[in-house]
Order: structure tokens, then C-alpha cells, then sequence
């Protein structure tokens, strides 16, 4: 089933896209603007095939959260369509786990939210933290777990609303370059298995080349799609590679330029 928001519903047995974000636009009130509004977002066309792995990548403040937000449904367009197949799964830079309950009891709550029954869920959680490689952190409080685990738990509590599609706003920004690394790794691996479609923000250009099969580069004030990258480099991949390192560059020199242009920084 696609859900499709300021469009019409759509069914589709087997859907030909996770996400479609059809001419989409998006503005916010601000006071003292022309027109008394903002316009973050400028005809934005954008698909998401089923089991693809896109990187939104973009200068802060270029729109990217916005786009994703309402991917996820959070908010809607002003302009435009955007669809996709079943309700998303999200996962931020703050892992929003509830502190008062331990790794295992969050993973269980989205399963409960999801209709599964009691005796699965726990047997349902301890086989989603081994996917996660957390296979001893059932019993554990969030407050016991490293920066690293959390995400891991957050990203498990996800993979449990059984979505077809996951998105992901920053999720590794705030930890240190080894962790992340290991969780790049994770991710790669858990979406080869899963078969998952993954949109991930990020303004980071090696994390974004390094994890996706496409680059999609947001220009900024408004954000419309600058250019887009096919990334044809065999997984897993490294951050030191060098053809990541290459493309890297590549991709970098076209961001300066946005930046430039739009005069941040
Ligand atoms: N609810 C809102 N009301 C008013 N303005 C908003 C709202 N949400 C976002 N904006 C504005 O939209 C612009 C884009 O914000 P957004 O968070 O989408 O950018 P971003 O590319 O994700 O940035 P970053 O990389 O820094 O997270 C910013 O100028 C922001 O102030």
C-alpha cells in the first residue's frame, strides 16, 4: 500500500518506489521575508526505488531535515506530492529511547505499537539486538550503554516497525569517528540483509559516499536538487578508500561551489 500525502492514495501490490517526492516545496512563515514567507524547499522531484540506499546530502540549514520530515509524513508540502510505500521508520541523532526502560522493553514497546503479541516480542527484540550485535544488552538502561550502543538500540527499535523504508536525519553525527565508522559498517550490512530502502541526511560527504549507491547534493536558499551521484564502488566500502576519497572530492568541490553561490560560510 503507498499512502501518498496531498495526493491521491494509491494501491500498489508490489510498489515501484519506497518514496516519491513529486515536485515538492515547501515554506515556512517569517516574519520581515518577502511575502511574510521562507522558501526552504523548491520543486523537488526525487524517487526512492525499492531496497535503494540515497544519501540527502547539503549545507546546513539547505532544507535537508525539512525534505525528510515530510518523507516521514511529519509535515506536509505547501506544493507537490509525496508518497510512500507504508509507513516509514525514523531515526535521528538523539536516539529518543525512553531512559526508564531498558534496551530490550524499548525494542519491545515498538513491537507492541506494531500489534505483535507478548510471548513473540521478547524472543522478536533478543533477535533484532543480535542484528544489531547487542545480543547481551536486553536487561540494560540506556543510561549503562555507550553513545554507540544507543544508536545501535535506536536503530534495532526501528528495524522492529518492520517499515520498508528507513530514514535516517544525522543518526551518527554526535559520535566519534571510530564508533561511526563501526556503525557505517553495521548499517551497510544490516541493509544488504534487510533489503531495507534507506534515506539518509547528511553533511558529511565521505559518511554519504561512503554509504550510498546514490548521492543526492541540495543547494541551498532554496534547496532544489544541484546534482546527483551514482556511486558504482563495491560494498563494504572504507572512508580511506580511494575512490571514496576521490568522489569525496569531487562531490566536496561541487558543495564549495553551492556554498559559494549562495553566499554562507
Ligand atoms: N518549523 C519551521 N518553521 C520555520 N522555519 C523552519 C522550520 N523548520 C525548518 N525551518 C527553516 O528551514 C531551513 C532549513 O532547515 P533544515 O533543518 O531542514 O535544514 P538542514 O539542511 O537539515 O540543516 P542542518 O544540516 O543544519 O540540520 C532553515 O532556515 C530553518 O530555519
Amino acid at each position: 500500500m503507498a499512502t501518498t500525502m496531498a495526493g491521491t492514495a494509491e494501491d500498489t501490490t508490489t510498489a515501484e518506489y519506497a518514496a516519491r517526492v513529486e515536485h515538492v516545496s515547501k515554506s515556512f512563515p517569517a516574519p520581515g521575508a518577502p511575502g511574510g514567507r521562507q522558501l526552504v524547499l523548491d520543486d523537488i522531484t526525487l524517487d526512492v526505488a525499492p531496497g535503494e540506499f540515497v544519501t540527502l546530502l547539503g549545507a546546513s540549514g539547505c532544507g535537508k531535515s525539512t525534505l525528510l520530515n515530510l518523507v516521514a509524513g511529519l509535515d506536509r508540502p505547501s506544493a507537490g506530492t509525496v508518497g510512500t510505500d507504508g509507513r516509514p521508520a525514523l531515526m535521528f541523532q538523539e536516539h529518543a529511547l525512553f531512559p526508564w526502560l531498558t534496551a530490550g522493553k524499548n525494542i519491545e514497546l515498538a513491537l507492541k505499537l506494531r500489534g505483535v503479541g507478548k510471548p513473540e516480542r521478547r524472543q522478536e527484540a533478543e533477535r533484532l539486538l543480535e542484528l544489531v550485535r547487542l545480543k547481551d544488552a536486553h536487561g540494560k538502561r540506556v543510561h549503562e550503554l555507550s553513545g554507540g550502543m544507543r544508536q545501535r538500540v535506536a536503530l534495532a527499535r526501528a528495524l522492529a516497525q518492520d517499515s520498508r523504508l528507513l530514514l535516517m536525519d544525522e543518526p551518527f553525527a554526535a559520535l566519534d569517528a571510530i564508533t561511526r565508522d563501526v556503525l557505517h559498517d553495521e548499517l551497510t550490512r544490516i541493509w544488504r540483509e534487510t533489503g531495507l530502502s534507506v534515506l539518509f541526511v547528511t553533511h558529511n560527504v565521505r559518511e554519504a559516499v561512503r554509504l550510498a549507491q546514490r548521492v543526492v547534493l541540495l543547494s541551498s536558499r532554496p534547496g532544489r536538487i544541484a546534482r546527483q551521484w551514482t556511486v558504482g564502488l563495491p560494498q563494504p566500502r572504507r572512508l580511506e578508500d580511494s575512490a571514496v576519497a576521490e568522489l569525496s572530492a569531487e562531490i566536496t568541490e561541487e558543495l564549495r561551489g553551492e556554498i559559494r553561490r549562495h553566499g554562507q560560510h
